[in-house]
């Protein structure tokens, strides 16, 4: 585990300076700052006050998690190390991730992500979870699955953070271990209805989570949202569907050509698994990551046969154009190689001179 000075962390967060904060969260702050070596990273604080024993606990517990995993797929925040602080409290630094959380993505940003980009995220967030699920020495179940704790890098990569809640149910259950299996926690609207208490952890409480950041993904709606009848993603799909309506589950506001149409539907019934009520009947994670990857395969075949066909087409319209020129030519009239030239002056700052070579090609 990597131990940095506090004095570089003072210096890289430039004292802390509130110009350099990211934002707070409900156990600490996150700051902004830049190393010697010049990487631009983000450190965890824990807040003061009253819950502050607990605040530390949980930064402790996401410090010796991170620090924990053998090369962890980049789909996980990067742990760059730790430092102490005076006080004797621990911090993290973390990788910067620039792009804001999933969550904002969904349901912030002006323009919506696109079917490609969400099947992508959700492959990289269930190869996150499915690592932890088979981590060595003993699995780790995040339990905070969620899509404020997915944040995005400068390539729109997804990254599973906030491991405060991670615990390793194994460990706990060890008869010889004194540790006593932590009391259930999660967030409402992601948390596994199964998982009422201590003895319940495990990765299928991960799933259930995940299964709602992919109805999330799917229909752009809040995992709770007070403002519509049922205020639950989960209830509100379950019900579209057992009315044959899970056409109207996806977001609306982006185009779904009908050649995505599969891939798409593919998701949403993993998502479906995933949320089912009774623990036994949710897959596994090996088994969701590779529905979801047949469905990024689909899409990016669909998008390549997509891009094949409109480079097909375009080449069949710019023979046709130049054809129709060609045969005008031909007749003879002078008037017409005046209107193509005149084409040519009009449009001449914007026009594809490779385009213009596709249609002069079959005349020359
Ligand atoms: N590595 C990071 N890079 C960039 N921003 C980050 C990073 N980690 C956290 N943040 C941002 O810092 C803010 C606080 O994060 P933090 O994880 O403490 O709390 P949270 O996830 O918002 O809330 P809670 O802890 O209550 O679930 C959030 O806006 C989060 O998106």
């Amino acid at each position: 585990m990597k131990e940095l000075s506090y004095e570089e962390i003072e210096a890289a967060t430039q004292n802390f300076d509130p110009s350099q904060l990211i934002g707070k969260g409900s156990h600490g702050s996150v700051y902004r700052g830049t190393l010697g070596d010049g990487r631009i990273v983000a450190v965890k604080k824990p807040s003061g006050g009253v819950q502050s024993l607990q605040n530390h606990a949980k930064l402790n517990n996401e410090i010796d998690v991170l620090a924990s995993l053998r090369d962890p797929p980049i789909s996980i925040v990067e742990f760059v190390g730790f430092t102490r602080a005076p006080a004797s409290c621990r911090l993290l630094v973390m990788e910067f991730l620039p792009n804001g959380s999933l969550h904002a993505l969904i349901h912030a940003s002006p323009t919506p992500p696109e079917w490609r980009l969400r099947g992508a995220i959700a492959l990289q967030i269930a190869r996150a979870v499915l690592y932890l699920h088979e981590a060595s020495p003993a699995s780790v179940v995040h339990r905070d699955v969620k899509s404020a704790n997915v944040l995005l890098d400068g390539k729109w990569n997804a990254k599973l953070c906030d491991f405060g809640l991670a615990a390793r149910p194994g460990r706990n259950d060890d008869e010889r271990s004194e540790t006593p299996p932590p009391p259930a926690a999660g967030t409402i609207g992601y948390m596994d209805p199964c998982y009422t208490e201590p003895g319940k952890l495990g990765p299928e409480n991960d799933v259930f989570s995940f299964g709602v950041v992919l109805l999330e993904l799917l229909s752009s709606r809040k995992a709770i949202d007070v403002e519509r009848d049922p205020s639950s993603v989960v209830a509100w799909v379950l019900g579209m569907a057992a009315a044959n309506r899970s056409g109207g589950i996806c977001d609306e506001r982006v185009a779904l050509p009908e050649y995505m149409r599969r891939a798409v539907g593919r998701m949403l019934r993993v998502a479906v698994k995933c949320v089912s009520e009774k623990a036994e009947r949710r897959p596994a994670m090996r088994e969701v990551v590779g529905e979801l990857e047949a469905v990024v395969e689909g899409l990016a075949v669909w998008t390549a046969w997509g891009c094949v066909r409109s480079k097909v087409s375009e080449r069949v319209q710019g023979c046709v154009r130049a054809w129709r020129r060609c045969a005008e030519k031909r007749v003879g009239a002078a008037a017409t190689a005046n209107i193509v030239c005149g084409d040519h002056l009009v449009d001449g700052g914007d026009h594809d001179s490779r385009e213009d070579d596709r249609e002069r090609g079959p005349c020359t």
